[in-house]
């Protein structure tokens, strides 16, 4: 009899899934000296997800599936690789690890897929290595990938101010149901950001008192009301650079969605739907009339990154 030699099996396997959000409102104010813009955000976690599955290795690195995973760097601009050598670097811990990302999420598509692998990397190597570090490390260490990583962290709903990286839990019944029109041209976060600067040259602070309405939605349970209530700064500018936008827009509007928004930094439009089933009537809708390159159903909110398996 011969044997066959096998490759060891990894010693353990961690599995984490982050979801997609979507900004309800989004309040923009002039950008400061450091180069961030206040804002004031409420953001909602959705039932998109990022899987992240992190094995033992000798050497920090990533593989990527799902769809659009040829435009997602492999290399240590990677903010799953960024996050794991942060977190190296701060436990002290010498370890490699492998991550593979397999991504739910638009890339470049204002749903913070980046920020959920990051989130998601975190959750996976400190379970990995054991390094003792407590939540609120691991929060730090999230606002410091990125202003969207805080949030992909905890999930569920939440207000963002700050840099969006400061985050206050919100009241929230029930669920809400979405429809999103990904586009496979994704729009740059800081290239919106600068657009916004041309179009609002000395704007005023976020006004918390704008979003009055929408936090009464959310703890009523509201849909309708939470449709009338979406907002985002970004959408001009969204718009301006990428004109063709109009169409998802107007077509969710026109299939009675309760609201339609582009979803932070675009070009995702998110359409606000009555129910599930009203959710599939808005998707079919952005497929019939092509003015999306995939269309996604979800729900929200969700939890934050979380550990799903690990032996
Ligand atoms: C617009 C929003 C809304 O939630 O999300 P996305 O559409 O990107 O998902 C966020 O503000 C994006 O957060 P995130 O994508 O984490 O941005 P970061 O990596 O921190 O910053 C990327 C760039 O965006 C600009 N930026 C970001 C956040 C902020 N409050 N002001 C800014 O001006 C800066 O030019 C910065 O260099
Ligand atoms: N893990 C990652 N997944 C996706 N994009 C990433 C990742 N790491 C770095 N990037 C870079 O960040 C850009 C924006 O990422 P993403 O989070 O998908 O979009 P958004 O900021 O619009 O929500 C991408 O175009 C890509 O160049």
């Amino acid at each position: 009899m011969t044997l066959t030699p096998v490759a060891p099996l990894p010693e353990h396997e961690v599995r984490v899934r982050a979801p997609g959000k979507v900004n309800l409102s989004l309040r923009v104010g002039p950008r400061e000296s450091d180069g961030y813009h206040p804002v004031l955000t409420v953001f909602q976690a959705v039932s998109v997800f990022e899987e992240v599955v992190a094995t033992p290795s000798d050497v920090r690195e990533l593989t990527v599936s799902g769809p659009q995973a040829e435009l997602v760097p492999t290399d240590p601009s990677n903010l799953a690789l960024r996050a794991a050598a942060l977190l190296a670097e701060r436990a002290g811990v010498d370890e490699g690890v492998h991550l593979h990302l397999h991504k739910g999420v638009p890339v470049a598509g204002g749903m913070a897929g980046g920020s959920a692998d990051a989130a998601a990397a975190l959750v996976a190597c400190d379970t990995l290595w054991r390094t003792g570090l407590g939540r609120d490390d691991l929060l730090e260490l999230a606002a410091e990938l990125g202003s969207d990583v805080p949030f992909s962290f905890v999930g569920h709903t939440a207000v963002g101010s700050g840099r969006g990286h400061l985050l206050t839990p919100a009241l929230s019944r029930g669920e809400f149901h979405w429809a999103f029109a990904v586009q496979d041209r994704g729009l740059s976060t800081a290239a919106v950001y600068a657009a916004f600067d041309e179009l609002a040259a000395a704007g005023d602070p976020p006004d918390p008192e704008g979003d009055v309405p929408l936090m009464q939605a959310l703890r009523a349970g509201d849909p309708r009301a939470l449709g009338a209530a979406l907002h985002n700064d970004l959408q001009l500018a969204a718009l301006e650079l990428d004109p063709g936008l109009a169409e998802p827009l107007a077509v969710a509007q026109d299939a009675g969605a309760l609201g339609v928004v582009v979803s932070g930094s675009g070009p995702t439009v998110a359409a606000l739907a009555r129910s599930r089933q009203h959710a599939l009537v808005l998707a079919a809708a952005f497929t019939a009339s092509g003015v999306a390159d995939r269309v996604l159903t979800a729900a929200g909110p969700v939890s934050g990154a979380r550990v799903v398996a690990a032996d």
